[in-house]
């Protein structure tokens, strides 16, 4: 398993060419896509839904595709992600009524499942869920747009978490999403993350690769 993940938000890529952005940031050796899905209703903006994800698959994105369900209620569109080409969907304990059935769904819908939680949401419900995900998304900014700074209390919430994933003997993914830039990557890293959503940082260069190259240069300072 690849210690490090970089996972660049579509959110920022250019809409009115998707197939090839998304094939240009993976080119210059992104790991994964992250796909941000947002209703207007559980977040305060409106983006992608399954179509988009099944026309990526179509272009021939091959490369693992992260979607990230900001929406309430869930379960219709985890099955319509899995079916569209998802490889792992995370959600929000708060959007959803049922927790331990939505994750167990995308499970049965043969995908990884992760759980998200915004800035301010606690890790309590980790204890009884910790068991059952893949993934653990820690929100560093406030869901719904990009290019927001990340929340400095942030970095503890990440350490708590990656001692809870190593007390629990598991193999879990920690991810961080939001604000995330070349010259914070190994701090957050430091805090115990594995896998960094960067929408803005990466996107918003004209050369993709250089940034990916100088957020993995940071990586590698990292024990
Ligand atoms: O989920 C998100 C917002 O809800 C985005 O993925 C996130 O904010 C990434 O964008 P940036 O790197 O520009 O902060």
């Amino acid at each position: 398993m690849k210690k490090f993940l970089i996972a660049p938000s579509i959110l920022s890529a250019d809409f009115a060419r998707l197939g090839e952005d998304t094939q240009k940031v993976l080119d210059a050796g992104a790991d994964v896509v992250h796909f941000d899905v947002m209703d207007n209703h559980y977040v305060p903006n409106l983006t992608m839904g399954p179509m988009f994800c099944k026309g990526l698959r179509d272009y021939g994105i091959t490369a693992p595709i992260d979607v990230h369900l900001m929406v309430s209620p869930v379960d219709e569109l985890v099955t319509a992600f899995a079916k569209a080409g998802a490889n792992n969907i995370s959600i929000h304990p708060d959007a959803t009524t049922h927790l331990d059935r939505s994750i167990q769904l995308i499970k049965d819908q043969g995908c990884t499942a992760g759980i998200v939680l915004n800035p301010a949401v606690s890790l309590d419900c980790l204890d009884y869920i910790i068991d059952k995900v893949d993934l653990i998304l820690i929100m560093s900014v406030n869901p719904g747009f990009g290019g927001q700074a990340f929340i400095p209390y942030i970095l503890k919430k990440i350490a708590q978490t990656r001692k809870m994933i190593n007390d629990s003997g598991r193999q879990i993914r920690l991810e961080v999403d939001g604000g995330v830039k070349i010259d914070n990557i190994a701090e957050i890293a430091k805090a115990g993350a594995d896998m960094f959503v960067a929408g803005s940082a990466i996107f918003g260069h004209p050369d993709y690769k250089t940034v990916i190259d100088a957020m993995r240069q940071q990586l590698a300072t990292v024990a």
